[in-house]
């Protein structure tokens, strides 16, 4: 409803002592779109709202503790990429930034966020609680304080066997017909051709003759002697061990499990640091089977207030061979190359990633393709020919997200990387919508009631209108997220504004392909919302007359009274 500037202003500050008639007032100011007057902002809530000591304009309501609903929480980066691109030119592929040492002050992260970040990714192998903690609450504080929406994942250490100390400070030679004995005893200073692995039942099952194999491949050793549970090993492939080598068995061209589990107590310790700084996702290392996700989505449902979402990360044989059963209790996947390419043969990794991201596709969840994607640029100002077309065979594929890992973490050059994931993103995206190669994906059927039927159906035949009508964007009015995702999965030619008056379903809409999340107060009356929402987007002047929007609703009345249920519209702005 339209009120006056001035007697929004007299409502607003008939309580404030520290109102000025000349909207001098501490914080930053903020110009509300539209502008009838600019007001300074004193906090971003993460639910939307802004604290402000001086607002007004039209369809902006005062709140309690002059806390005003700026009715349309549009993050800076998507904003700005709208006015800069206009909708179809809008990213649709998701990046996700591994922070680590070389990108972890405020102002790294406020340039990798404007430079498209996503969701932040921390390796919890690395570094401390305190240190993780810090990071978090740095974005958290970006995000309230400069109007980003950047997602935090955490990444789990999970079990696996690898190398504690070689006795070198970074990596070092094995040459071949060397011998060198591998022990979990922890030892001091140098001895040479000693390796210590980080767990003590690391040689438990293994016999003489077995194979000995670092990173996949890095170096190869036979079994040669076992003397307690050290094992004596004589080099056969020569090669480098890096700092935290992974080491695996084999026998028989067959690898040999260690039988440790998914989550390790410390797993669990860093679960519960997550959700007391209240993360986004949780990314679940070596995953093996559906029934560690469940356990661990059990926890988190007793434990944590906001819903978190699980991811599975692939990288075990176990997990390719479960792997549906895996898609189907995870909220989402992460195609973790690194680690697979350990137990899977490498010319197997290209087919592997296509698989897993249409199946995720096919049963809609979130699929992230992760590791070495530029890897030389940690180094390197530039990336290689062959890693473009790496990133850019991921972006055909439709994978919803692209992650750096090394690039951000610990190499020179990730903002570089970042934007090169940019435009590479955004250039095959234009040409497989130019070139219609959108193959059309055999849809499985997903929902069991009818309602989930019909809301499937909605967005099949949504996205395709969409397309076929050439619509500027599609609009979803969504409750926690699956209209939007299940729009996504579809994955349209036009961006989606998925409309939330959910914070928790906001951030997980952040990984969804093409999804633009936006925090709204919806209300039951769907008309109501559809006319706020579609005010707000041309009072910012994000949108013009003749523009069109496919308009998509899934938000369940709670009363009797509300008519609009599942419905598409289609709508021309005038
Ligand atoms: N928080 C951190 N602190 C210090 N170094 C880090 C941190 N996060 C990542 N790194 C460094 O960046 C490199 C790449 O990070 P990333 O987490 O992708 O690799 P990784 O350890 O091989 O992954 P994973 O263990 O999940 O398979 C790591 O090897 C590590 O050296
Ligand atoms: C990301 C990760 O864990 C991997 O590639 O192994
Ligand atoms: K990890
Ligand atoms: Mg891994």
């Amino acid at each position: 409803m339209a009120v006056s500037s001035d007697s929004m202003l007299q409502k607003i500050f008939a309580k404030s002592p520290t109102f000025d008639s000349n909207k001098r007032v501490f914080g930053k100011p903020v110009s509300i779109s539209g502008g009838l007057i600019s007001c300074n902002v004193r906090k971003r809530r993460s639910n939307g709202k802004i604290a402000v000591k001086a607002v007004a304009e039209a369809g902006v309501k005062c709140l309690k503790n002059y806390e005003v609903n700026l009715d349309l929480g549009f993050d800076v980066v998507a904003e700005r990429e709208l006015r800069e691109k206009g909708f179809l030119g809008m990213r649709k592929t998701k990046l996700v930034c591994t922070i680590g040492p070389a990108c972890s002050s405020m102002e790294d992260l406020e340039r990798l966020a404007m430079g498209g970040m996503n969701v932040a990714r921390l390796n919890m192998c690395h570094n401390t609680r305190e240190w993780h903690r810090d990071v978090i609450r740095k974005i958290k504080k970006l995000n309230e304080e400069k109007g980003f929406s950047v997602s935090v994942m955490i990444d789990t250490e999970g079990s696996l066997i690898h190398v504690v100390d070689h006795g070198a400070p970074s990596s070092l030679k094995a040459e071949e017909g060397s011998v060198w004995v591998f022990t979990s005893e922890k030892f001091d200073g140098s001895r040479p051709f000693t390796v210590q692995a980080n767990y003590e039942g690391f040689s438990e099952g293994i016999m003489m003759g077995d194979e000995l194999v670092i990173d996949g491949g890095m170096a190869r050793f036979e079994v040669v002697e076992k003397m307690g549970n050290d094992l004596r090993c004589k080099c056969t492939d020569p090669g480098l061990f890096l700092p935290r080598a992974k080491l695996s068995f084999w026998r028989d061209g067959k690898l040999s499990y260690h039988g440790l589990p998914t989550l390790s107590t410390k797993d669990w310790a860093d679960v519960d640091f997550g959700i007391s700084e209240g993360v986004d996702f949780i990314a679940m290392s070596f995953v093996n089977d559906a029934d560690s996700i469940k356990d661990l989505k059990n926890h988190l449902s007793a434990k944590s207030s906001k819903s978190i979402r699980v991811l599975a990360k692939i990288e075990t044989l176990e997990s390719l061979q479960k792997l549906e059963e895996i898609v189907e209790a995870s909220d989402g996947i992460m195609v973790a190359r690194g680690d697979l390419g350990v137990e899977v043969p490498l010319e197997q990794i290209p087919t592997v990633q296509e698989y897993v991201t249409r199946l995720c596709r096919q049963l809609n969840k979130p699929v992230i393709i992760a590791s070495q994607l530029l890897e030389s640029m940690v180094e390197y100002p530039t990336p290689t020919r062959a890693e473009v077309a790496d990133v850019s065979e991921a972006v055909r594929q439709y994978t919803d997200a692209l992650m750096l890992s090394g690039e951000s973490a610990i190499g020179l050059n990730g903002q570089k990387a970042l934007f090169v994931l940019q435009m590479a993103s955004s250039r095959m995206e234009l040409w497989s919508r130019e070139e219609n190669q959108q193959c059309a994906l055999h849809n499985r059927q997903l929902g069991d009631s009818l309602s989930d039927c019909i809301a499937e159906e909605i967005c099949n035949c949504a996205v395709q209108m969409a397309n076929n009508l050439g619509v500027d964007a599609i609009f979803v009015y969504t409750k926690h997220g699956e209209m939007a995702s299940l729009l996504s999965r579809n994955r349209p030619y036009p961006p989606i504004f998925a409309f939330t008056s959910d914070s928790n379903a906001r951030m997980t809409l952040n990984l969804q392909w093409g999804v633009i999340p936006l925090l709204v107060d919806l209300s039951d009356d769907m008309e109501a919302n559809i006319s706020k929402t579609v005010d707000l987007m041309r009072t910012k002047g994000v949108l013009k007359d003749g523009d069109t929007v496919l308009v998509v609703s899934d938000l369940t009345p709670t009363h009797a009274s509300s008519t609009t249920f599942q419905s598409i519209q289609v709508k021309t702005i005038v």
